[in-house]
């Protein structure tokens, strides 16, 4: 795929930046347990990540995909998940191998690199502080931080829109459904990683990468002046 034309690259956080379960799974159940209910293994947990923490509190509260929990159960329940993660953001959350790498390779192509998660800002911002990766990125937009999240087009719109460069031209790689979705209403290039929260192959991506270091060098490719290519 002839990726020559792309300006900017926006990542996804949870599941293609960082493998953070083990710790979204200690806070779930440690609201479980605050709660009197039985802790959910780690895997359920992850199933239940991409919509944002309200709706992971819903989904680990009830251990279903769509029912949600009464009113003042939930507000006890988010009050809970969230004084916990804020607490336990890195314990054992670590970037995949190769992100750490592939953002400095990125960022020497002069690509801007932008962050677009459904984690709540406040959430994501220290994560990726405390992981020393914060300063790589233009953009840092979670879940809250505009009317829509993914799959809405709006957060890749708006960032295009910051970054001055067309929604064509902007890459999104993400683990999910709603990452494909919102590249898609947005025009952008969908890509999605392999070793996420998801089957990827189900994703209908543009493109599967196994790691952010096999994408720098199909972009690299394309943007080198001294490469010919047929394509
Ligand atoms: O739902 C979440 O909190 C995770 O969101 P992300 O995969 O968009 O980073
Ligand atoms: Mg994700």
């Amino acid at each position: 795929m002839n990726l020559k034309h792309i300006k900017a690259i926006a990542f996804d956080l949870d599941g293609t930046l960082v493998d953070s379960i083990a710790d979204l799974a200690a806070s779930a159940n440690a609201m479980r347990e605050a709660m009197n209910l039985a802790p959910l293994p780690a895997e359920r947990v992850a199933s239940y990540v991409g919509d944002g923490v309200g709706s992971l509190v819903h989904r680990t509260l009830t251990d279903s995909m769509d029912q949600h929990s009464d009113e003042a159960t939930w507000t006890q329940g988010f009050n809970l998940f969230i004084r916990h993660y804020h607490e336990h953001l890195t314990v054992r959350t670590r970037m995949y191998p190769g992100v750490s790498d592939a953002l400095g390779l990125l960022r020497s192509l002069e690509l801007p690199l932008v962050v677009i998660t459904n984690k709540s800002q406040f959430l994501a911002m220290p994560l990726l502080q405390q992981l020393d990766i914060d300063t790589a990125f233009s953009l840092i937009l979670g879940g809250d931080s505009l009317p829509e999240k993914k799959p809405s087009a709006l957060p890749l719109l708006h960032a295009a829109a910051v970054l001055n460069v067309k929604p064509q031209e902007m890459l999104l790689v993400g683990d999910s459904e709603n990452d494909i979705a919102c590249a898609r209403k947005a025009g952008a290039v969908a890509v999605a990683v392999s070793y996420g929260y998801r089957d990827a192959t189900t994703l209908q991506a543009d493109l599967i990468v196994g790691s952010l270091v096999d994408l720098f060098a199909l972009l690299k490719q394309s943007h080198d002046p001294h490469v010919h290519r047929r394509d």
